[in-house]
């Protein structure tokens, strides 16, 4: 994030481009390369992203259109595709929907590419198309900005390259990069090899100066945004923790489960037992995500009581430290009472 910035920001041979969504600076055939996939999440005091690229993750495993379900975690999304119901450029249905290769005996493109590198460590064609030459014209403003994720097994490691037409440096990147590293730390498992290095391409890379303001968002949030992250000096790479060895699906099946009837309603929702750590440190993320949106609906009642932080906090004590900070960026945000609240955990 910083290298991208930091290009974006003062690199030479930047172009200047007028688009449909604003005026930006863009680096034009951009090569990243994350030698520690783990460490995807970015940190710092100004940007601090945790929820929202988890709820995408699950969108994608759900195989999701819903925008229903998305808005839920990304509140801007009806109108970044111009539509409140369906998102037809969702990646999750052509990822893990079963009907796709239906000639093939209704497996998904998920399935189709694990089974490629089973018969063949070799293969390079355990690739997922994502962006079709159909998706130029959409009927709403939904056009998938990935064109293709692919995996390789090289020296006994499970590699993901991905290659995207567009992307939004400042708030498409560190989600685009969760969620793509999530999916090949979950085919490492499923294979059995270790995880090996995430490349990613971009054919434009882009910091918008004048994006089109929206509800969420002011005007110039990204240049702004990107120099105030690019100065503060404070980021932290420590990494996530490792996913569980084994087959993940069981325990992805069960936090699918456990996300949908939070988001509908049940935050009180009890991880079960038999479940790593791991997963449970997302359902408990889930809860807070969800705590968190019952108080926005009801910020008034909360000025003189907060029952909700004191929630909060108690599922903080039994989640993992690495999230802690998250939690904490989106309690400063509200500007709670947050050093009271945290004096016994530490
Ligand atoms: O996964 C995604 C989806 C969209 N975008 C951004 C890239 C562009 O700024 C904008 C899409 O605009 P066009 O490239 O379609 O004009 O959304 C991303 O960064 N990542």
């Amino acid at each position: 994030m910083r290298a991208v910035f930091k290009q974006l920001l003062n690199g030479r041979g930047n172009f200047e481009v007028d688009s449909s969504k604003g005026r930006s600076t863009e680096v034009f055939g951009a090569l990243l390369e994350l030698k520690k996939p783990r460490a995807r999440l970015s940190r710092s005091f100004s940007k601090a992203k945790a929820f929202s690229p988890l709820g995408e993750f699950f969108w994608y495993l759900a195989g999701s259109d819903s925008v229903e379900f998305i808005k839920h975690y990304i509140p801007n999304y009806p109108k970044l595709i111009k539509d409140e119901v369906t998102a037809s450029g969702a990646y999750g249905p052509r990822i893990f929907g079963k009907g796709a290769l239906e000639k093939f005996g209704g497996v998904s493109e998920w399935d189709r590419v694990i089974r490629t590198l089973r018969e063949r460590e070799g293969s390079r064609n355990a690739l997922i198309q994502i962006y079709a030459n159909s998706d130029a014209r959409p009927k709403n403003g939904d056009k998938p900005c990935t064109c293709t994720i692919q995996f390789a097994i090289r020296n006994g490691q499970l590699l993901m390259h991905t290659h995207m037409r567009s992307n939004d440096a400042f708030f498409g990147l560190a989600h685009d990069i969760f969620t793509f590293t999530m999916l090949q730390e979950v085919a490492a498992r499923e294979l059995g090899f270790g995880l090996g290095r995430y490349t990613h391409s971009v054919t434009s890379l882009h910091l918008y100066h004048d994006c089109v303001a929206t509800e969420d968002r002011p005007a110039n949030t990204s240049t702004s945004g990107a120099e105030e992250y690019y100065r503060e000096g404070f980021h932290d790479f420590s990494p996530m923790p490792e996913m569980p060895m084994g087959d993940p699906w069981p325990s992805i099946e069960k936090v699918k489960i456990a996300e949908q009837e939070i988001r509908s309603g049940n935050s009180e929702y009890a991880a079960p037992d038999d479940l790593d750590q791991y997963w449970k440190d997302f359902i408990e993320l889930f809860r807070i995500h969800k705590i968190f949106e019952e108080m926005k609906n009801r910020e008034d009642d909360l000025r003189a009581e907060r029952p909700e932080l004191r929630r909060v906090v108690s599922i903080m004590k039994s989640i993992s430290p690495t999230y802690r900070m998250y939690i904490l960026g989106r309690l400063e945000r509200k500007q709670s009472p947050v050093r009271d609240l945290f004096g016994n955990i530490g």
